[in-house]
């Protein structure tokens, strides 16, 4: 299934950005779980939409309603189900692009694929939207990791040309903490200032822009995955993937390390309180697909928003002809920083799949 992934912890995500409601299905979860609401909730404000001129207009609350596998505010082992309801659809905006498909959307091949059939109002099973449901998936392993020593924090690395600070080598659940409480998630707020700018110029010039985020996940045991195809990096990579307008992910210095050379870009080995710690950690804490016990790192490349309000050239497939459009809407002129706890929480339901892998099942 597409929109289904995980081994042990498997999430599915259902519903259309239009449609009566989104949601998502966990089964794999330990019971006994206390799951905090207000915290879940301020997880999801973090991508919540329709904030200021940085996002979309459109409005959501964005409240989940549990159905079932949560009692009394604990898992109980059961498939848990949580539902949003859509609020705020403006389903004309979305008329034209059946025949007319928007350059840089998903309406060319979900009509290639689904014919008629295929919902695209508001990018329908495509959108951003579904990510919302993603975000209470990997909100609750994110609380249910951080209760073992386990956490997981990010920010976003840059805007277009505007670049934020990296995380240390030793990143803190402190760090993870300050950066989340903040509107915009940054380290160095005068690049967040400069990055801000950048994306309401873009606005302004009815365009959109690109970024990169960057993940870290400390606390993890060495030893975690596996080699060759089931590798950590495989994992994450896959699910990341799944994220609308991901286009890249990379671990460690990733394509920057092809133009470094072995003694630049080796990790020396050091004892550090009896373990074993590397003195750098351009490898982003996997090595052989197996985690060294350094923290794990990763980056997303997230392109610019497709649905930008210029005038573009597209086809008319009903007459088979080209044609100019013009998309009305409410559109985010930056995907990026509103998708920074979003791959925080894919990062967190892999991790906390694979740990219940190497724990059969009750880690
Ligand atoms: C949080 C989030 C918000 C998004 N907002 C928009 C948007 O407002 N307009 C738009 O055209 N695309 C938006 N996208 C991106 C599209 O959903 C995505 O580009 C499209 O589904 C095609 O998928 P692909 O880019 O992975 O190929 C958003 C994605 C995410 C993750
Ligand atoms: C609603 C969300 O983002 C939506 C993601 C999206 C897309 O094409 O991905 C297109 C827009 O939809 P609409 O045209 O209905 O406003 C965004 O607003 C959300 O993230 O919750």
């Amino acid at each position: 299934m597409s929109s289904e992934f995980g081994n042990l912890l498997k999430i599915s995500v259902f519903g259309q950005s239009h449609g009566k409601a989104i949601g998502v299905v966990v089964d794999g979860l330990p019971a006994g779980e206390a799951i905090d609401l207000e915290e879940l909730d301020r997880f999801l404000d973090r991508r919540r939409t329709g904030k200021n001129r940085l996002s979309t207009a459109r409005k959501e609350s964005d409240v989940p309603v549990f159905l079932s596998g949560l009692e009394n505010g604990v898992t109980c082992g059961a498939p848990l189900c949580a539902v949003i309801e859509n609020g705020d659809q403006h389903s004309s905006d979305y008329s034209e692009l059946r025949d007319k498909p928007r350059p840089g959307h998903a309406d060319y091949t979900a009509y290639v694929k689904w014919r008629d059939q295929a919902d695209m109002r508001g990018g329908g099973h495509f959108s951003g939207r579904l990510t919302a449901p993603l975000c209470i998936a990997g909100g609750i392993a994110r609380q249910i990791l951080s209760r073992r020593g386990v956490y997981v924090g990010a920010h976003l690395w840059s805007v277009g040309t505007e670049q934020d600070a990296p995380f240390p080598l030793r990143p803190t659940k402190e760090l993870f903490e300050t950066v989340a409480a903040k509107p915009f998630p940054v380290l160095d707020d005068q690049a967040g200032e400069r990055m801000q700018a950048l994306i309401l110029e873009a606005r302004q010039n009815l365009d959109s822009v690109g970024g990169v985020i960057e993940c870290a996940a400390v606390g993890l045991p060495a030893g975690l995955g596996d080699p060759m195809f089931g590798g950590v990096e495989n994992r994450l990579a896959a699910a990341l993937f799944g994220i609308p307008a991901v286009k890249g992910v990379e671990f460690g210095d990733g394509f920057a390390a092809a133009r470094s050379c072995g003694s630049a870009n080796n990790d020396p080995f050091r004892m550090e309180d009896g373990r074993v710690v590397t003195e750098t950690n351009h490898a982003g804490g996997i090595l052989g697909g197996i985690t060294s016990g350094m923290p794990l790192v990763l980056r997303t490349a997230m392109k610019p928003t497709p649905s930008i309000a210029r005038p573009q050239r597209t086809v008319s497939l009903s007459a088979g002809e080209n044609t100019d459009l013009v998309i009305h809407g409410r559109h985010d002129p930056c995907i990026a920083h509103r998708a920074v706890p979003v791959v925080e929480a894919v990062t967190a339901a892999v991790l906390l799949d694979l740990l219940l892998e190497g724990n059969h099942g009750t880690f």
